[in-house]
């Protein structure tokens, strides 16, 4: 970990992407879209939540040996969480173009009439949401999930919360990516996934 604020990085951060602490806009994003996602400042309200990032850690997934993403990184609880807390924002670049290769693309937002898609991709900059695995072939049941939300300052965020159980310390936190995400890859081989999300 480095000392400054600006160049802050968790522990197990790689080098080669950059760590963000607010969503970045990539030039294929049009101004119509960006003030869509970037809405509003809202009033002051006292339903103000902040997310708890000091719950979670990334670490090396070294075992067991038939974990489907042994061997790369994971997010994991750093304490015992609580059921329904709010944990981060996965934050990454917002885009509007085709990333059919990044494995950290994230829908945020489709126009009502289709016509525009827009992303969070985390391929290339981003936070510790972009260590979160799939539950598939892992356990039955996700125990945290992706929801959308507008933060303080209005802007649209994909946000991270665990689900209606508490998480024990050291246990991995793990979402669904949904179906369409694993349609167009090779599922996990020790799979426990029937599930239907
Ligand atoms: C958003 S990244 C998650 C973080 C990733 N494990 C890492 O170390 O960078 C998505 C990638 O993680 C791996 N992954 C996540 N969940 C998985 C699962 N249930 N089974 C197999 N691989 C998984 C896949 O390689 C996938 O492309």
């Amino acid at each position: 970990m480095s000392r400054s604020p600006s160049s802050y990085t968790p522990p197990h951060w790689p080098k080669n992407i950059r760590y963000l602490t607010t969503q970045k806009y990539h030039s294929s994003v049009s101004k119509d879209i960006l003030d869509i996602i970037k809405g509003q400042r809202l009033p002051d309200s006292h339903g103000h939540i902040k997310p708890q990032s000091s719950f979670i850690v990334i670490r090396k997934i070294t075992g067991p040996s038939n974990h489907p993403a042994v061997g790369q990184f994971g997010l994991f609880a750093a304490k015992k969480i609580p059921l329904r807390t709010y944990l981060l924002d996965y934050l990454g670049e917002v885009h509007c173009d085709d990333r059919p290769s990044s494995d950290y693309d994230l829908s945020l937002y489709r126009a009502p009439d289709g016509s525009v898609s827009v992303g969070v991709d985390a391929s290339a900059m981003g936070n510790e949401g972009r260590f979160i695995n799939d539950y598939r072939g892992i356990c039955g049941k996700p125990n945290a999930q992706f929801e959308e939300r507008r933060g303080d300052n209005g802007e649209l965020r994909m946000s991270i919360w665990t689900g209606g159980e508490a998480i024990k310390k050291g246990e991995e936190i793990l979402v669904s990516y949904g179906k369409s995400w694993w349609s167009h890859r090779r599922p996990p081989e020790s799979s426990s996934s029937s599930s239907s999300s």
